[in-house]
C-alpha cells in the first residue's frame, strides 16, 4: 500500500456516535498518517453543512486526502462537500461502491448514514476504504478529469461574466 494517508472526520449531531466510533478506528489501526475530527462535539448542533464544507475544504486545500463524514442519511453531508471545489464525494453503504468510489471516481470523500448503515459495516467499509488509492494510469482518469474541465470551465466563464 502506498503512503499513509491524512484523514479529517466529521458529522452533525446525527452522526456524532458514529463518527466517533470511526475516528477511533482509524486512530488504532496504524494505516493513516494524521486524523483531525472537524466537529461535532457530544452536544453539538451544527448543521450538517457546516461541518461537511469545513472538512471538504481542508482537502481541497491540500491539508487533508480524505474525508470520511457522517450524518443521519450520510446524503446532506455528501452534497454539501461536493459543493467545494475540485471535491468529489459520495455515499456509499456497501464494499463494491466504496471500492469504486475510490478506484473509478477518485472520490476525495465518503459520508455514511448513522440512521442507515449498521455501525459494524460501516466500520469494515471504513477499514477497506483505507487499503485503496486511485491509479492516476487508470482509465478512469480521463473519465474523472472530465468534471474538472466542466468545473474549470464554468469557474473561468463566471470570472469572465464577473468582470465584464
Ligand atoms: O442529510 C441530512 C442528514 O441526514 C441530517 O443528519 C438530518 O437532517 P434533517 O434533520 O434535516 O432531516
Amino acid at each position: 500500500m502506498s503512503e499513509k494517508l491524512r484523514i479529517v472526520v466529521g458529522s452533525d449531531d446525527a452522526g456524532h456516535a458514529y463518527k466517533e466510533a470511526l475516528r477511533k478506528d482509524l486512530e488504532a489501526s496504524g494505516l493513516v498518517a494524521t486524523v483531525t475530527d472537524v466537529g461535532v462535539d457530544a452536544d453539538g448542533h451544527t448543521a450538517y453543512p457546516k461541518v461537511a464544507i469545513a472538512a471538504a475544504e481542508m482537502v481541497a486545500r491540500g491539508e487533508a486526502d480524505r474525508a470520511l463524514l457522517v450524518c443521519g442519511t450520510g446524503l446532506g453531508v455528501a452534497i454539501a462537500a461536493n459543493k467545494v471545489k475540485g471535491v468529489r464525494a459520495v455515499t456509499a453503504h456497501d464494499s463494491f461502491s466504496v471500492e469504486r468510489a475510490v478506484l473509478s471516481n477518485n472520490a476525495q470523500v465518503l459520508t455514511f448514514g448513522q440512521r442507515v448503515v449498521g455501525l459494524e459495516l460501516a466500520r469494515r467499509l471504513a477499514s477497506e476504504w483505507l487499503t485503496y488509492r486511485f491509479d492516476e494510469a487508470s482509465a478512469s482518469a480521463a473519465k474523472v478529469a472530465l468534471m474538472d474541465d466542466y468545473e474549470n470551465k464554468k469557474d473561468h466563464e463566471n470570472q469572465q461574466e464577473a468582470a465584464a
